[in-house]
């Protein structure tokens, strides 16, 4: 049996970096995510007057219940958390912020996270196209008051504005009209319970007290979607495997995609503390259809697999891929079709059906997750390469290492 210790999850390393840095007191993070999303935030945070400390797998950071006070220019790179979680931090303070992403990240929207600001009072100016980076924040502080959401493209404004709510002085109600990946909503509103906020959901409203928040130790779950590619290979390879450290308690709705590979044929064990699959004999995986709009960060996983499936697999509701760190849908489909694999996409969904790969060059995108999910594919697909393999930096830099030694060691055991 073959155990694999994945790296700190991203989405919760970014929240507790945004809580650390509100709250009251000194906090410290354990086994926190050190990748190029979580440099981006904590240089995002140096940038913004605060104070952290980071030994491997313990950082601390200084809390400023009063948010930034000095006027701040924030890069944050690639990294959707960093360039929707900080402005609405610095919007808390006071003093002139300019924030600006990558290209990538520009391309990607906010509008309606900074027209909720803007209703909240924040004088608050895009600089080049409206609801996109870079813009400029002239910030005093939020009152607070009622809000409508609309999220049905990225659920990071929701939790942007919840996170926001403690710091404001009347506190927040927030009515959201549609809402996608919403499990990332359940880890915010757990972790600011961690951190001392009061939030409470009714249907779609969410009201957040006033009252800030308090400093923790906090210790950060392995990531659920960098596990996907670990538990897709033993369900591709019909071998057996467990992640450590996620289990019945995770927060990451993410680690939902083992029911999934549960539906495919793979056998599932999700325990206290860790999570194991064992592939089915071959490999031999069902096809099936699937909504993956709760957990769509594992989309392409799955798209790589599937056509190893013995019928067609398709993914349906994840109109909100097309705006990640590329067009999801469409680069799995170049991606497959290069391999040879027969596939048809539509404005929110994708069908593979199966086949066999043949080996070639494949397109990155710039986009980590094409990168570790066709990684997977190469288990029974030799000569796979990438254009640009480095790009999975963005949450887990030593991917190729991990993955190498898994194959070896799957090699040597025959
Ligand atoms: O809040 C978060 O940490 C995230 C929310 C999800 O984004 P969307 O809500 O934009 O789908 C997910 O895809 C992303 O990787 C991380
Ligand atoms: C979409 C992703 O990242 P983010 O939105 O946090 O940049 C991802 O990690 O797949």
């Amino acid at each position: 049996m073959t155990t694999v210790e994945i790296p700190g999850s991203k989405s919760v390393t970014a929240r507790a970096l945004f809580l650390a840095a509100a709250a009251e007191g000194t906090t410290t993070l354990l086994r926190p995510l050190r990748s190029d999303d979580t440099e981006g935030f904590t240089e995002g945070l140096r940038a913004l007057g605060y104070t952290l400390t980071a030994a491997p797998d313990r950082w601390t950071i200084e809390g400023r219940p009063q948010g930034p006070a000095h006027d701040a220019e924030v890069y944050c790179r690639d990294g959707a958390t960093t360039a929707r979680f900080l402005p609405v931090l610095a919007a808390a303070g006071r003093g002139d912020f300019r924030f600006d992403a990558s290209a990538q990240m520009r391309r990607r929207p906010l509008g309606p996270l900074t027209e909720a600001l803007r209703a909240l009072g924040v004088d608050l100016r895009h600089e080049e196209a409206e609801g996109h980076h870079p813009l400029r924040i002239a910030a005093d502080g939020v009152r607070g008051g009622s809000i409508t959401l609309d999220a049905g493209l990225s659920s990071q404004y929701l939790t942007a504005l919840l996170l926001l709510g403690p710091l404001t002085e009347q506190g927040l109600r927030i009515t959201v009209t549609d809402l996608v990946s919403a499990p990332y909503v359940e880890i915010t509103v757990a972790m600011m319970r961690s951190f001392g906020a009061t939030v409470t959901r009714t249907g779609r409203v969410f009201e957040v007290a006033p009252g800030g928040y308090r400093a923790a130790t906090y210790p950060v779950e392995p990531d659920a979607s960098t596990a996907s590619y670990f538990f897709a290979a033993a369900a591709l390879t019909g071998r057996r495997l467990t992640v450590p450290g996620l289990g019945k308690d995770a927060l990451q709705g993410d680690l939902r995609f083992v029911d999934v590979l549960a539906r495919m044929g793979a056998r599932v064990e999700v325990g206290s503390d860790r999570t194991t699959v064992e592939g089915p004999a071959g490999g031999r995986l069902s096809g099936l259809t699937v909504d993956m709009r709760d957990i769509s960060d594992t989309m392409p996983t799955l798209a790589a697999v599937a056509p190893f499936a013995d019928a067609p697999v398709r993914i349906e509701n994840v109109a909100n891929t097309r705006v990640k760190e590329c067009d999801r849908l469409d680069a799995c489909a170049e991606n497959l079709r290069r391999l040879g694999i027969d596939v048809a996409t539509g404005p929110d969904l994708i069908e593979i059906r199966p086949g066999t790969p043949r080996g070639t060059a494949l397109a990155s995108y710039g986009d980590h997750r094409m990168v570790m999910s066709f990684s997977v594919t190469g288990l029974r697909t030799p000569g796979i390469t990438f254009d640009d393999p480095g790009c999975v930096r963005k949450t887990f830099p030593e991917f190729h290492e991990v993955f190498g030694r898994l194959r070896e060691e799957w090699a040597t055991a025959g």
